[in-house]
């Protein structure tokens, strides 16, 4: 079968609002080509991506890519994915050069491209991330290991957003803790969540096939008796209660969903919000102490911001 491969030109800080847009638009098995992951240092990054090769990525610039199934509404899918990417600079995301190019490509090869660029990762002093396919010998008796199988869905864990949530569940989390996940995909962070001890873990996204994919990922790990998936929209009409609820979404979803994730979290509880650009952070932070929010820590990795915060009253009572 042949299908069409759009690859769009950008930059790292678009991967994750562009490959969202790609989502909502029918595409499948999105792959980022970055060079920044061959040479990229994390102030806060325990570990390398293991063997990667130079040669397969790009001279510059960031590519994402998706594939779409033959259809006759190619040109329109295309010129709405356009429409929607232009829009992001309307919320200070630098495109980039913006390129978007077609090609037709063999099913056989989109299916495996993306794999290679997927290797074992560490990702905190305890959490080491590897794909299915992949052997991987774990250094030392109390390293936890996620395999993880992203298929279609957004989450390889390899990425800022997805490493600073994991490392603030690591911090935060307590045995036994109600865990939400707002915005799931492949479901690594409920499994993170899970693998580090919490009691009940809920994950939610409006897309089917992250919600598939969370399940297939909870019994590869075997935590399937822990983590439940389900389609929502945020946590409308979602009545559980929480010790923690982590979303690596967009800044402005954040925003939308803070009133919510106030509603379901116990005293005490937990917000870990991930995904933000710099530029929103100050609209995050002032929209969290708002809802009642003490704000705990404002992390940075690479050009992203995450966010942990507290069910307490801050000090000026609000
Ligand atoms: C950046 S990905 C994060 C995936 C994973 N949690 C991780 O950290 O790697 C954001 C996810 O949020 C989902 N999403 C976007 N808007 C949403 C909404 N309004 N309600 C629920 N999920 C949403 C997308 O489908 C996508 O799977």
């Amino acid at each position: 079968m042949i299908w069409s491969e759009i690859c769009i030109q950008t930059t790292n800080e678009a991967i994750d609002p562009i490959s969202n847009i790609l989502h909502e638009h029918g595409t499948n098995g999105i792959a980022i080509e970055d060079p920044a992951d061959l040479s990229k240092e994390r102030e806060t990054f325990f570990g390398e991506v293991y063997d990667l090769d130079p040669a397969d990525y790009p001279a510059d610039g960031v590519y994402i890519k998706a594939y779409l199934s033959e259809n006759t509404y190619l040109d329109k899918t295309v010129d709405a994915i356009k429409r929607a990417i232009n829009q992001l600079q309307q919320y200070g995301i630098d495109l980039g050069r913006n390129q978007v190019t077609i090609s037709d490509i063999n099913e056989e090869d989109w299916a495996t491209a993306w794999k290679k660029y997927y290797k074992p990762v560490k990702i905190s002093d305890k959490i080491t991330i590897i794909p299915t396919w992949e052997s991987y010998q774990p250094t030392s008796g109390d390293e936890v290991i996620i395999e993880l199988d992203p298929g279609m869905a957004f989450g390889t864990g390899t990425h800022a957003t997805t490493v600073q949530s994991i490392q603030a569940i690591e911090q935060y989390i307590r045995k036994q803790d109600v865990v939400l996940d707002v915005g799931c995909g492949s479901g690594v962070l409920s499994i993170a969540a899970g693998l580090l001890g919490a009691g009940d873990v809920h994950a939610f996204d409006l897309d089917d096939v992250a919600v598939k994919s969370t399940k297939i990922n909870a019994e590869l790990n075997q935590i399937n008796n822990k983590i439940t998936a389900s389609q929502n929209h945020l946590l409308h009409d979602v009545a559980l209660r929480a010790d923690m609820v982590v979303a690596n979404i967009l800044a402005d979803i954040i925003v939308r969903l803070a009133g919510d994730a106030w509603n379901v979290l116990k005293s005490d509880g937990i917000f870990i919000a991930s995904g933000i650009i710099k530029d929103k952070q100050q609209l995050v932070q002032d929209t969290l102490q708002d809802t009642g929010f003490r704000i705990l820590e404002v992390n940075k990795m690479e050009d992203w911001i995450s966010i942990v915060a507290k069910k307490t009253p801050n000090e000026s009572g609000a």
